[in-house]
């Protein structure tokens, strides 16, 4: 692939009279970190809606890999290699690490009935092979974890559940991984520990891209490659951390200095 991994091209999104994107372009290298910043309502999570298929367009258009997505659904998206966590928990509080996790990729327990009837034993060598395979995920972010796997996630702390919803959205290999507010909810220790997993996810060189839509400007500053600004929707800087926070247009949207 020569082209950016993905591509944002004069994208719009109204709600009624809100434009929550406006003429909205970016783009995004193969295993670059990008952080999308912005006051409350510059059109972040719109954005990450926009591209995961939650919401429709109301102009322009998305790439991905060089092919066009734009108004893709949910799933096509998905199945193209682009998954997401959340600003709010959705984890199942009552089931285990194991069953939260393979919600993140049902495709490998699904065989089919006759399949599985005829078949016992590789149904069982199936399942043996995808519970390794969420073991060691979850094993790259802590031993500790990998080790409780029958644990329901509603008796872990929040910094647990976070790393539990990254490895959802890792288990089926994406190539882009969007993270909504990844610190929220968390201390600052919590959130530094987070930070280090994220990037030794990325270490790991298997070409992850990440975006990462962050109000903690700490984060944003030691994890980032690049940030783009956002405010009412429009873009006005991106560049590295440094460039933009010397931004006047950003300090006067975004960190409130006059
Ligand atoms: N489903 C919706 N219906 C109507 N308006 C919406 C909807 N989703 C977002 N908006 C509006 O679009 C604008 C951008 O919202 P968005 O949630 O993308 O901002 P954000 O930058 O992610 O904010 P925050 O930092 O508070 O999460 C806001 O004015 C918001 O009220």
């Amino acid at each position: 692939m020569t082209g950016p991994l993905l591509e944002f091209r004069n994208v719009v999104k109204r709600f009624g009279g809100v434009t929550a994107l406006d003429d909205f372009s970016m783009t995004l290298d193969q295993s670059e970190i990008l952080g999308l910043i912005g006051p409350n309502g510059s059109g972040k999570t719109t954005s990450f809606n926009v591209l995961t298929g939650i919401y429709g367009p109301t102009g322009g258009q998305v790439f991905f890999e060089g092919q066009e997505i734009t108004g893709a659904d949910p799933r096509a998206v998905y199945e193209a290699g682009i998954v997401r966590t959340f600003q709010r928990s959705r984890l199942c509080l009552p089931l285990s690490i194991y069953d939260n996790i393979m919600i993140g990729d049902t495709s490998r327990l699904v065989r089919g009935l006759w399949s599985n009837l005829i078949s016992r034993r590789g149904l069982q060598e199936q399942l043996d092979m995808t519970r390794r395979q969420a073991r060691d995920l979850v094993a790259t972010f802590s031993g500790h974890l990998a080790d409780r796997m029958d644990q329901p996630v509603g008796t872990l702390p929040m910094i647990e559940r976070r790393r539990i919803e990254i490895c959802r959205a890792l288990i089926s290999g994406p190539r882009l991984l969007l993270l909504d507010e990844p610190s929220a909810g968390m201390t600052h220790d919590e959130t530094h520990q987070l930070m280090d997993d994220i990037l030794d996810v990325r270490a790991r060189g298997e070409g992850l891209s990440i975006i990462i839509v962050e109000h903690e400007m700490g984060v944003i500053e030691r994890i980032t490659d690049r940030c783009i600004v956002l405010s009412y929707g429009r873009k006005i800087a991106e560049g590295t951390y440094a460039e933009v926070a010397a931004d006047s247009e950003v300090q006067n949207a975004y960190l409130g200095a006059d």
